[in-house]
């Protein structure tokens, strides 16, 4: 019986994956409230910011798991998690529920804070943040994740990319672990205020962004980089919960 409480903001699906290197597998989201950083392009605000923190439910791990087992109609699927910042919760209980039940665990985080659980994921994520965002990256803590996750996931960097400064830090990023599977992501410069749950969006110019991305990873050879745009918004634009 877990006794720590996780700070939820939504728990939503089946749908598919949107973004990086399980793009297209269905799954269920978990949305955990509450993140130490605030990236100036930030797509998810109502799980950042303190403001909304009264939409946030605290529920155990069992209650999580239920919901999910729900909606996913008991059969297991790859269960994402994501925030805010997921690794600033207590999730190491839901993921040993869910894992005992043959869920999978895939995790999306910025790679500021290491938690132990991390070993029991099956796919981690790291995005650290480039110039644009306004956040710096720690790299020692960075290394830190790596190492706790240690060889049980698969893990992949996945870096958002809107200029020539963000492409920079990522072929540093990329030179720095060159062993990791690099997913490029054109940025959303139109992301939905915090309490907008399907504000407009310009498709256009993120389809833009992304086919300069690609001219410039072509010009550059750089032939191990991975583009892919989020394909949940060029399905459903800035609507919340798909
Ligand atoms: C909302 S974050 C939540 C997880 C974690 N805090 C993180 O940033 O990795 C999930 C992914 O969405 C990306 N993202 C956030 N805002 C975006 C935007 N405006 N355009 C493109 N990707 C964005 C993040 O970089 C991250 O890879
Ligand atoms: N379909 C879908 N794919 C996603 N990939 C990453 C998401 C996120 O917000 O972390 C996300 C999301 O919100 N929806
Ligand atoms: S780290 Fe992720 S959730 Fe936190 S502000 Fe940046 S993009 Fe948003
Ligand atoms: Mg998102």
């Amino acid at each position: 019986m877990a006794t720590d409480t996780i700070r939820i903001s939504e728990i939503f699906g089946p749908t598919i994956q949107g973004e990086g290197a399980l793009i297209g597998e269905p799954t269920v989201f978990v949305r955990t409230g509450g993140c130490d950083y605030r990236c100036s392009w930030c797509d998810t605000l109502h799980a950042v910011e303190s403001d909304y923190r009264h939409d946030w439910t605290p529920m155990t791990a069992e209650a999580i798991f239920a919901e999910v087992e729900r909606l996913s109609g008991g059969k297991p699927l790859t269960l994402s998690l994501s925030g805010g910042n997921p690794a600033i919760q207590p999730l190491g209980d839901l993921i040993a529920l869910g894992k005992a039940k043959a869920y999978r665990f895939a995790l999306e985080t910025q790679g500021s804070v290491a938690a132990p659980w991390f070993s029991g994921l099956d796919v981690l994520t790291l995005s650290p943040k480039g110039p644009s965002s306004g956040m710096d990256t720690d790299w020692s803590k960075f290394d830190e994740c790596l190492e706790i996750a240690g060889h049980s996931p698969d893990i992949a960097l996945k870096i958002v990319v809107f200029d020539e400064a963000d492409y920079a830090y990522a072929q540093d990023a990329a030179a720095r672990y060159p062993k990791l599977p690099l997913y490029l992501q054109p940025g959303n410069h139109t992301p939905p205020p915090a309490d907008d749950d399907d504000a407009e969006i310009d498709i256009d110019g993120i389809l833009a962004r992304m086919r300069w991305l690609v001219d410039k990873v072509a010009e550059d050879q750089w032939y191990d980089a991975k583009i892919l745009p989020q394909l949940h918004v060029l399905l459903w634009g800035n609507l919340r919960g798909v």
